[in-house]
């Protein structure tokens, strides 16, 4: 059957004259509609955890704007919850974990086959996405990759250069790869039942690849990428995988041969000119508006977009931004951004 959903088809490598749009955390605290969910949900876990409530912020953003896909709303921090992580949030400074740094802990951990006890209301969501969106809107699910999923377990928080990851990976590198194998298995059970509940595309988001270099950016970045990727392929013939290793410079080009994602998706430290010819070449590229232009608008904001949407005309694309879009945005500058890919 032909695709009919313009995400798809990009997915699927053709060329459009105007691409797909959605936005990385398009549900997210710059809508006043998602900031009253939220609070009636009490905290971003249990909003996570509540399929209703999780379903609806993920429609709010379709709703308002009519964006080509719907993301599901959760987060790549509840994989390691599932493998028995303690997880909360502190408001206005992010995540916290409990730690992995030494092998007791990561025996403590739970089987791979435990993550869907936790997991399970995430599915639910996905089957009420199903139902409920537009015929013409495409379902993205996702998770984190084990490398970013693994930084987080590590330090038990955000970190700035990933520290405690890099030190792990050099001072235990055994405990180090047990902990990105689980992990690993992990996301692709997790994906996998994702995409039985109806996504139709999954994204593996590696938002701190770019603190790998050279070699321990094949073997960290690439590789976990790629055999995810291959497991869903097998397991799910036709769903297509976008890969996200953010600010991989260099290590964009070839990405998509080298795991056998579908798309790859771009962070703004590299030109769209660039990219198109260096990384579009291989098939589908999803990006890479600086998500600032959401803060400050303007001419800037329709020039940039104009800029990229031209630099990547000739191939298969969808509109993104480079990173997720923040509390500060301005939901009239996400209008704009949309207007100017869809009316030139
Ligand atoms: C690293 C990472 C995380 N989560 C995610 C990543 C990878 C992408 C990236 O690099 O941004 C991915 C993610 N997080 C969230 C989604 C939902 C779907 C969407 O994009 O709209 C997705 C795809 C919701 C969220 N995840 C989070 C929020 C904000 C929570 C709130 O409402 O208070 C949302 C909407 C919280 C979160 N979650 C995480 C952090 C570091 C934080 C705190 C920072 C922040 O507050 O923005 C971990």
């Amino acid at each position: 059957m032909a695709e009919t959903k313009k995400l798809l088809r990009a997915l699927a490598g053709e060329v459009q004259d105007v691409p797909p749009i959605w936005m990385m955390r398009q549900a997210g605290r710059y809508l006043p509609e998602y900031r009253a969910t939220r609070a009636q949900a009490g905290d971003f876990l249990s909003l996570c955890y509540n399929p209703e409530l999780a379903a609806e912020v993920t429609l709010q953003p379709i709703r308002r704007y009519g964006f080509d896909a719907a993301i599901l709303f959760a987060d790549i921090l509840l994989v390691p919850q599932a493998l028995g992580a303690d997880l909360w949030f502190v408001t206005g400074e992010g995540p916290r974990l409990s730690t992995i740094t030494q092998q007791a802990e990561f025996d403590a951990l739970k089987p791979v086959d435990a993550i869907h006890e936790t997991l399970s209301p995430v599915y639910e969501t996905v089957r009420i996405l199903s139902r409920e969106l537009p015929s013409e809107t495409t379902l993205i699910g996702f998770a984190g990759a084990p490398w970013t999923v693994a930084t987080y377990m590590i330090a038990g928080r955000g970190t700035p250069d990933q520290g405690p990851a890099h030190a792990l990976r050099e001072g235990d590198t055994g405990l180090f790869e047990a902990l990105l194998d689980r992990i690993t298995a992990a996301t692709i059970e997790y994906l996998s039942a994702q995409i039985d509940a109806g996504a139709e595309v999954v994204k593996i988001f590696d938002s701190w690849a770019g603190s790998l270099r050279g070699e321990a950016f094949r073997k960290y970045a690439v590789e976990p990428c790629r055999v995810i990727t291959q497991a869903i392929k097998e397991r799910h013939p036709g769903i297509p995988v976008i890969g996200f290793p953010r600010e991989a410079g260099d290590g964009y080009i070839g990405f998509a041969s080298l795991t056998g994602v579908d798309c790859v998706a771009l962070d703004n430290s590299v030109s769209p000119e660039w990219a198109a010819e260096k990384v579009q070449i291989d098939g589908c590229v999803q990006g890479n508006l600086a998500s600032s232009h959401m803060v400050t608008g303007g001419q800037a904001l329709v020039d940039e977009t104009r800029r990229i949407v031209e630099a990547f005309s000739k191939g298969p694309h969808i509109f993104n931004l480079g990173h997720g879009i923040t509390p500060d945005a301005d939901p009239d500058n996400v209008q704009l951004m949309i207007d100017t890919v869809r009316g030139g």
